[in-house]
């Protein structure tokens, strides 16, 4: 019989160059030497000098947070073909999806990733696909609906022809493929589907031109008028995956959490708590992919290697989350407003999976749904009634899901038993009252409190010990959308770098997670060099401001050449 490791599901090599290494160690002494300098010669000179080594000093100590983060890097390398021989029967997966705003998030973006997941490699009666809706918009609801129409031609058409991109509206804006032409029958079955997309693009954006005249179902039960800041609770089955086959559609369910003028809603940290609930008593997979509504899946098997990076570890702390870089889709050429993150992709996100692991990113991740209910790694919970309650609220359905995940039940099926009685607890679920009391936000779920929940929701799981791992892969998992103007790149950049801010000061700051928990050192400065991000611009503006004033006060804060040094 072969040895596991015969068919390793991951491999980790490191990439780091001794060359690079050197060169920043001597970019590391000239700066030493510099402020040593600076620091020698600063009795000879006035406030310029000062404010230059200040500025200095703080790029140096910026420069360094940074060389921490990528002094370690490591690729991964995937056999997804090795997971039959590893493990006889892959684990279920809850595929969620988050959408606040039907004139933002135009429904056929939603739509398109949910197409994309629904096409997903992998057996259909293990996965089931929620869609958070904060706007609880009809629009988005019948988006759906009609999504699952097209869903039931287009996942066999999907697997039958190995489409790359399941994403209808990126498929069909290329030309098929020249291998797939050669299958007979596949251009004219191309051009029904083509045809498909485009009669379900069109109702749907016929809708959204429409307005308001649709409501939930056929009957008048609902205000038609959108209401965003105050309705209940509404949970619906769109698509049921009843005969729980493999070569099926995935369960595909609708979720619009209560909301009312006075409750604080937490933005998306709320939506994912909410979806992590009603997910835990409807299928309580033991894990959980999010992703963005314009996030779709750019890779079929993307959930197939994320598997080999959760399952292919001895100790499952070395996985508690698995995160695909952020990468975008139609973004600007050369990525002009630095949106894109290119180079840091390339090198914090190699360097960090060198130590703890990559930050959690909000999109493109598949977590342990242990590890968002809070259990340490190979640590024992309490399963005490009182402290269940406290920690997960009152539903009974919710505690007992929530007991099987942290016991560590393997659940490889989706199977919905009873769908009425479900559908009832999960409304429950998603009052905006269920939390009052309890640990959602805390210890439970996604972090509340600050508008980057995602840094410091990874930060809680780096805490406790867990380790997150890099699924970086050809063609990318997920392709998402970068904001393509100034302005609106400049919201962004200014939204997640305050948030990034609130958390050093915070009773999340990776610096008590490191003194009284076990975030790891190096890990804590690669927190501390994103978190200080904000506090950059100081220096940076200060620094820039410089040569200006020097010039108009006649002074430097540059070294004069003396005519003895000058080389002639
Ligand atoms: O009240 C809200 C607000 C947002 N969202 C959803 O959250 C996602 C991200 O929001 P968006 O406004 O697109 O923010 P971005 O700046 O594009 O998102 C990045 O930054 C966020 C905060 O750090 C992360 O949560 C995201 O995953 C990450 O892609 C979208 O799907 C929204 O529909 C909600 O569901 N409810
Ligand atoms: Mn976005």
């Amino acid at each position: 019989m072969p040895t596991p490791n015969a068919f390793p599901l991951q491999e980790r090599i490191p990439v780091g160059s001794t060359l690079k290494r050197v060169a920043h160690l001597a970019i590391l002494s000239l700066l030493v030497l510099l402020l040593l300098y600076r620091l020698s010669s600063l009795p000879h000179h006035g406030l310029p000098w000062l404010l230059a080594l200040l500025c200095e000093a703080w790029f140096t100590f910026v420069w360094l947070l940074n060389v921490n983060a990528k002094w370690n890097p490591v690729i991964r390398r995937t056999h997804p073909a090795h997971i039959s021989k590893r493990c006889e029967d892959l684990p279920a997966v809850d595929m969620f999806v988050t959408t606040a705003d039907p004139v933002l998030e135009p429904p056929i973006v939603t739509v398109n990733t949910v197409l994309s997941l629904l096409a997903i490699e992998y057996p259909a009666h293990k996965l089931a696909c929620y869609v958070s809706d904060d706007a609880c918009s009809p629009l988005t609801y019948h988006a759906l609906v009609e999504a699952s129409e097209f869903a039931k031609s287009w996942v066999p058409f999907c697997r039958k022809n190995g489409v790359g991109v399941r994403a209808p509206c990126v498929y069909f804006s290329r030309e098929p493929e020249p291998r797939q032409l050669l299958s007979p029958g596949f251009l004219k079955d191309w051009e029904l589907m083509k045809d498909r997309y485009e009669q379900l693009r069109e109702k749907i954006e016929e809708a959204g031109r429409a307005g308001d005249h649709l409501c939930f179902d056929d009957e008048l039960s609902r205000p038609t008028k959108l209401d965003r800041g105050g309705h209940p609770s509404t949970v619906k089955f769109i698509w049921e995956n009843k005969a729980n086959v493999a070569d099926g559609i995935p369960h595909l369910i609708y979720v619009a959490r209560e909301k009312r003028p006075r409750y604080p809603h937490h933005y998306k940290a709320g939506a994912m708590n909410v979806l992590t609930r009603v997910s835990g008593v409807i299928t309580n997979a033991p894990f959980m992919l999010n992703v963005d509504c314009d996030s779709f899946a750019n890779n079929p098997q993307v959930i197939l290697h994320a598997m080999c990076l959760l399952l292919g570890f001895e100790e499952e702390a070395m996985s508690g989350f698995v995160q695909c870089p952020q990468k975008f889709h139609g973004g600007l050429k050369d990525d002009p407003f630095g949106n894109q993150f290119v180079v840091a992709q390339l090198t914090a996100g190699l360097g960090m999976d060198g130590l703890q692991g990559p930050f959690y990113l909000g999109t493109g991740c598949v977590h342990r749904r242990k590890v968002i209910y809070g259990a340490a790694p190979n640590g024992e919970f309490s399963a005490q009634e009182p402290e269940l309650e406290r920690k997960f609220g009152s539903s009974r359905e919710l505690k007992e899901s929530a007991m099987e995940v942290l016991m560590g039940a393997s659940k490889t099926t989706l199977a919905i038993k009873d769908l009425s009685s479900s559908v009832y607890a999960a409304q429950q679920v998603a009052s905006c009252t269920y939390e009052f009391g309890t640990s959602w936000g805390e210890e439970v779920g996604f972090v509340y409190g600050s508008t980057t929940e995602d840094v410091q929701t990874g930060l809680r799981i780096h805490g406790m010990g867990w380790s997150s791992v890099n699924c970086s892969l050809d063609p990318p998992g997920f392709l998402g959308n970068a904001p393509v103007d100034g302005p609106a790149s400049m919201t962004q950049i200014k939204r997640w770098s305050t948030g990034l801010l609130e958390v050093v000061v915070g009773r999340n700051s990776p610096l008590l997670a490191t003194l009284a928990g076990e975030l790891r050192f190096r890990q804590c400065l690669c927190y501390l060099s994103l978190n200080v991000w904000a506090l950059r611009s100081l220096p940076e503006l200060c620094y820039a401001l410089l040569p200006p004033y020097c010039v108009m006060a006649d002074t430097s804060f540059l070294p004069k050449v003396s005519k003895h040094s000058q080389l002639h």
